[in-house]
């Protein structure tokens, strides 16, 4: 059996970043950029009012002074003549100062009486101007790599980018195995349950910024995982789920095998996800998981999803740890890296009690996985645990 962390370092060395493709922006929040983009344009433009009001020369702003109106500028619509010391120009958020001011008012501070303005006591000193090129310049660049937030696409939109550079989404061939298994909404024989993991895996992909493919549920024989990865062999990962342990049903190693497996390792000394292997089959990498649907769900974090932050070019990086303070005393750990339910809420972090890799509900109600290292001392209310928050 390997560490958690070696077995990372293994997985990581059989995926490589993807290429690139072109998409357009209402397509790529959420995508990884794959280059710098420049800025085909300045932000402002030009000088722009902040404000609506009228605009002056600074020079003018004196309390009391009475100003000449001499036109209007708009949002789109700007003046397009001189302003003299005197004159004023009605302005509105949004709108480029006119010639000659580089100052405005806001309406608030005047008193309008057919074309003059007098300005009133207390003239607000701000001048409300945002200046040409104040947000960012044109040649200004968007860093990459980085996952594009809705924030980062506003920006893009702003900077006149309509097709954006993104890293191609990894596509990850998801195979559940067992005779046991049957979809949600078929009915379930006497002995069968219903396929799980698939689908929270499949989720889990989807929502990092990669593509799942579901294949159909291979049964426990070797035609039908053969025809199986068959069906997966373009994607850039293979996952399987179950199959993986010593019994006599248990034939993803065998099969995949005699499909060409080179297997990087088998086994890892971790609680749960003991019986995971790792490997390349053909122009895939392959990650096989243990059936047990919190063993796969708890491996998709500390494996699958960091294994995907690579693919999409965004670095070797274990999942991200934090810490959290236990509110209660915590048992001993035994000699597996153990990656334990529990929840984090204002009265600090609560392991669950009931740790069996069956039980999803208990998952469910999880919002971090606590990790113990091997053969860690007991724990006492108080004491410090990293995290991985889920
Ligand atoms: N003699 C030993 N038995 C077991 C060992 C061991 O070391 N010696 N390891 C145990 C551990 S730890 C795990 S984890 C499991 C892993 O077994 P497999 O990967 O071979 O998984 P299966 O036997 O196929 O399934 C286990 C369990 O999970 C259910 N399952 C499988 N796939 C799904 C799915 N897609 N959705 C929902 N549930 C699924 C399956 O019905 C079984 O109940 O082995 C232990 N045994
Ligand atoms: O290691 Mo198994 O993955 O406990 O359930």
């Amino acid at each position: 059996m390997i560490t958690v962390a070696d077995a990372l370092a293994e997985l990581f060395s059989l995926v490589t970043p993807c290429d690139s493709e072109i998409v357009p922006l209402r397509l790529a929040a959420g995508r990884v950029l794959a280059q710098p983009v420049s800025a085909k344009r300045t932000q402002p433009p030009f000088d722009a009012s902040a404000m609506d009001g009228y605009a002056l020369a600074r020079t003018d702003v004196r309390a009391g002074v009475t100003l000449s109106v001499i036109g209007e500028a708009a949002a789109g619509h700007g003046f397009r003549g001189d302003v003299a010391t005197g004159e004023c120009v009605r302005i509105f958020t949004g709108a480029p100062l006119p010639k000659g001011t580089d100052h405005v008012i806001v309406q608030e501070n005047v008193t309008r009486d057919g074309d003059k303005i007098t300005l009133d006591n207390s003239p607000n000193d701000s001048s409300h101007v945002r200046a040409a090129g104040g947000d960012f310049k044109e040649g200004a660049t968007l860093s990459a790599p980085r996952q594009l937030r809705p924030s980062d696409i506003a920006l893009l939109a702003a900077m006149n980018i309509a097709e954006v550079p993104v890293v191609r989404k990894p596509v990850v061939a998801i195979i559940a195995t067992g005779d046991e298994l049957v979809q949600p909404g078929e009915n379930p024989g006497p002995d069968q349950i219903i396929a799980s993991n698939s689908y929270g895996l499949a989720a889990m992909v989807d929502a990092h910024g990669a593509t799942a493919r579901l294949l159909p549920i291979a049964r426990d024989n070797a035609a039908s995982l053969e025809l199986t990865f068959d069906l997966a062999a373009s994607a850039d990962l293979i996952v399987t789920i179950g199959g993986a342990s010593v019994g006599d049903h248990d034939i993803v190693a065998q099969v995949a095998e005699a499909k060409g497996l080179q297997r990087a390792f088998y086994k890892v000394a971790m609680r749960p996800g003991k019986p995971l292997m790792g490997g390349r089959i053909g122009t895939s990498a392959m990650l096989g998981l243990p059936g047990n649907p919190v063993s796969a769900m708890v491996c998709g974090h500390v494996f699958l999803l960091p294994m995907l932050r690579k693919m999409l070019g965004l670095g070797e990086a274990p999942a991200l740890q934090e810490t959290a303070i236990l509110s209660h005393d915590l048992a001993e750990n035994g000699p597996r890296e153990h990656y334990m339910r529990g929840r984090v809420t204002d009265d600090g972090l609560q392991v669950f009690s009931r740790q069996d890799s069956a039980l999803l509900s208990v998952l469910s109600e999880a919002n971090c996985l606590a990790i113990r290292p091997p053969h860690d001392h007991a724990r006492r209310a108080g004491d410090t645990l990293e995290i991985i928050k889920l």
